[in-house]
């Protein structure tokens, strides 16, 4: 397999997936951390690397180091291996995923920001989703009619925390994710609500299904519902982990085992909240982006230039959402028809976020 995103949360667990399963590694694609890529070359002996900044290729124990977002992208026509691991984070996963699929691989796709800005205009026959909630929604899937799905929500690092304390939270504390460990940028957006508003055009892009919500599960341990036509409603429950998502994507179908069962006595119970816009004012335009769902890219962007802004202690995480909105608003017409137009649009709206 090629693995983008190697040194990250999703790319080291893929890693222990692939060496558990022995899955050859062909290519490995790291950004910074050229400390746990060179770990991951002496262990994994990959034909190919990449790296995302040129003055790191000195430090990096490999012979064929391609750099930056054209060096993925000759990576990947450089490789005979049908699956790609596509975990990147943002929209620097969108190119690399188009190549992947331009070459006729299949896409095991972490990155679901490719499929917020442009699931319209990607071919999803070709695509494993690698997130919790949609393995969860494919793994209840079977012949029967659907009548809608419902995702869960952990509800972030700021799900008890008293409304008027918000606007005091840093980037720090918004780290603090309750149940899941992960990398920095979807921590945030769980913190806002952002990673399940994109994980519902996700779901809308991979599962054609309009009717879709979420709701907050505290314990992370219900994934996904699927609501049928005859009135019954299953339910996904596994541990928080991706090694279980993973697996799946990596192999197509698992049946040792990976993660332990689910022990109902010890939980004892489950409870739901709904998702309230006080405390996650991203989802006050829920319904509207689901009845637009190819304006993914608008929200993306937008979100990307404010998470950067929270981090530099410019704004505040309500202010990050509040300022997505806006974006949203202001490019009301700004529907991609090709992935330039994505592109183009990308560019726009981060352009028009920095000047705010
Ligand atoms: N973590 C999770 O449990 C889940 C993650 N996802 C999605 O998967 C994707 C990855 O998430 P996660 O693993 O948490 O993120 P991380 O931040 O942990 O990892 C991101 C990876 O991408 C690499 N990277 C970043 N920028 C570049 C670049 N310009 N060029 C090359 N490599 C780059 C990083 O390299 P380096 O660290 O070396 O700089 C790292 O290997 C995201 O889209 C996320 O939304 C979805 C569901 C669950
Ligand atoms: C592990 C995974 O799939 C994440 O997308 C997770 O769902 C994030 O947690 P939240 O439920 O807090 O968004
Ligand atoms: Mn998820």
């Amino acid at each position: 397999m090629v693995l983008l995103g190697s040194t990250g949360s999703i790319g080291v667990n893929a890693l222990l997936i692939a060496k558990r399963f022995g899955i050859t590694v062909e290519a490995l694609v790291a950004g910074k951390n050229i400390a746990l890529l060179n770990e991951q070359i002496k262990e994994h002996q990959p034909k190919y690397v990449a790296i995302s900044d040129v003055k790191d290729r000195p430090l990096v124990n490999h012979p064929n180091v391609f750099v930056g977002k054209e060096g993925i992208l000759e990576l990947l026509q450089k490789t005979q291996s049908f699956l790609v691991v596509n975990a990147l984070v943002g929209f620097a996963g969108l190119a690399p995923s188009i190549e992947a699929l331009r070459l006729g691989k299949r896409l095991a796709l972490a990155n679901k920001e490719s499929l917020v800005v442009a699931g319209h205009l990607l071919d999803t026959s070709h695509i494993t989703p690698i997130d919790s909630e949609h393995f969860g929604l494919w793994y209840l899937l079977g012949k029967r009619p659907v009548r809608g799905m419902t995702i869960t929500a952990s509800g972030g690092a700021f799900r008890d925390t008293p409304l008027n304390e918000l606007a005091q939270k840093s980037f720090q504390d918004a780290l603090k994710h309750p149940n899941w460990s992960m990398g920095a940028k979807i921590t945030i957006d769980s913190a806002t609500m952002t990673n399940k508003l994109f994980e519902l055009l996700e779901a809308k892009w991979l599962f054609g299904v309009d009717k879709l919500d979420a709701i907050i599960e505290p314990k992370s341990l219900i994934h996904a519902f699927v609501d049928f036509q005859d009135g019954s409603t299953t339910a996904h429950l596994a541990a928080a982990d991706m090694k279980l998502p993973i697996a799946f994507a990596l192999l197509g179908e698992v049946e040792e085992p990976i993660l332990p069962s689910i022990d109902l006595a010890s939980i004892g119970s489950f409870s739901f909240q709904k998702i309230e816009p006080a405390r996650y004012p991203i989802w006050e335009i829920k319904d509207d982006v689901l009845a637009h769902p190819t304006r993914g890219v608008v929200i993306n962007a937008a979100n990307e230039v404010g998470i950067t802004k929270f981090f530099n202690q410019e704004i505040t995480i309500l202010e990050l959402a509040e300022r997505t909105i806006k974006a949203y608003r202001h490019f009301e017409d700004a529907i991609p028809k090709t992935l330039d137009e994505v592109f183009e649009i990308d560019r726009e709206v981060r352009r028009y976020c920095l000047s705010f």
